[in-house]
């Protein structure tokens, strides 16, 4: 064969794609020498490093453009993840503080959300990730607020009240809770499943059809079960061990998912916050987070909601976890739709906090209505 790319057109398609990968590489160098001059601006000065508001932009355009065109959606967007998680890198290196052990769904965010540029530390309890946030020790945090199915996630709500004064909410992420079944083995091997209770629960139907005799048992988390297929396997080939849990716990342990997307409802969602010492700018779209305590008199709740409601300014969250001051008092969590430095907002979240014994806003982000 003389002239290769002439006569097969599969050699002359993968010339094509390759001249085109010179040329995406070569931008994507252009975009972070602009990226590397826009860090020395930011050093030394107040200007953090992620940007919140910059990054919602950027995503909003990048998928503006993209209309019309044959890639899909989802892939753009998780491209400019990490094309943003490379900027990092080239401006600052960021450490990012999420609840442990490795390979759990909150790592899988935290991975996700801020790709393979960043460090991460396994801070092992809610409260800890609020702890490091707070000291300065990493740059961001990420912790659990609520689940789809489970509900608010109280020792995040009740860390607020301790760590409120020295961390904001800085933005939020959404998970799709996906399980996987993963084993070293074969799936027909299968004799006994490690997870957390509440896995087991959402996988139950699928369980109860694929494995009916299979031995249930609970681990603290599950990546935990992850680890505990991985070692009975190590010890004995034979033993038929598998686990429940995330596809990052299957490839950080050396487990392969036999079966993905096993659970009984597919729309399990968890949302996450971003904690930050920083504050955010206001962005197209904005949320802010309010915690308050209201007055000892009957229908005090209802006067402070309806501050909101008279401004027409929409409630997208409402939580209650009891003051830790006195026996049934409350303090409540609620999210509204603004900016906290947007006048008007600020107007009305004063004129709520008339009616409160204490109010605390918690912070301000862009809404993030996309699920990684
Ligand atoms: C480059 C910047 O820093 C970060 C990286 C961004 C990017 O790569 O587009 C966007 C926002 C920031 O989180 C910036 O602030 O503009």
């Amino acid at each position: 064969m003389t002239d290769e790319t002439n006569e097969d057109p599969l050699a002359e398609l993968r010339k094509n794609i390759d001249d085109v990968d010179r040329q995406l590489v070569d931008l994507i160098n252009q975009r972070a020498r602009h990226v590397i001059e826009v860090g020395k601006i930011k050093q030394g000065s107040s200007i953090p490093i992620y940007a919140p508001h910059r990054e919602a932009a950027v995503m909003k355009k990048v998928a503006q453009l993209n209309k019309g065109g044959v890639f899909p959606q989802e892939a753009i967007e998780a491209i400019y993840r990490e094309m943003m998680s490379g900027s990092f890198k080239l401006e600052q290196p960021l450490r990012i503080g999420y609840l442990g052990p490795i390979g759990t769904f909150s790592h899988l965010a935290a991975t996700k959300k801020f790709g393979a540029c960043c460090e991460y530390e396994d801070l092992r309890a809610i409260e800890g990730v609020f702890e490091e946030v707070a000291r300065g020790h990493v740059n961001y945090g990420l912790v659990p607020i609520e689940n789809s199915i489970g509900g608010g996630i109280n020792e995040t709500l009740d860390s607020f009240m301790t760590y409120h004064d020295r961390l904001n909410i800085y933005g939020e992420v959404r998970l799709g809770i996906h399980f996987c079944l993963l084993s070293t083995g074969k799936p027909e091997d299968v004799k006994k499943i490690y997870s957390r209770p509440e896995a087991f629960a959402q996988c139950r139907n699928w369980l109860a059809t694929q494995y009916p005799n299979a031995e249930r048992i609970p681990a603290e988390s599950t990546a935990a079960a992850a680890r505990q297929a991985v070692d009975e396997y190590l010890i004995d080939p034979e033993s038929g061990a598998a686990a429940i849990g995330s596809s990052l716990a299957g490839e950080i342990y050396g487990l392969h998912p036999l079966f993905q997307a096993i659970e009984d409802r597919q729309s399990n969602v968890t949302r996450f916050l971003i904690l930050s010492r920083e504050e955010t700018e206001i962005s197209k779209k904005d949320k802010t987070s309010i915690m308050f305590t209201t007055d000892h008199h009957p229908g005090s709740l209802v006067d402070v909601l309806s501050v909101f409601k008279r401004n027409q300014i929409n409630l997208s969250h409402i939580e209650k976890r009891p003051s830790r001051e006195e026996n049934w008092d409350y303090t409540f969590f609620i999210e509204i739709e603004g900016h906290r430095k947007d006048v008007a907002i600020a107007t009305v979240v004063g004129e709520a906090r008339a009616h409160c014994s204490n109010l605390t806003v918690l912070g301000s982000f862009p809404a993030g209505e996309t699920v990684l």
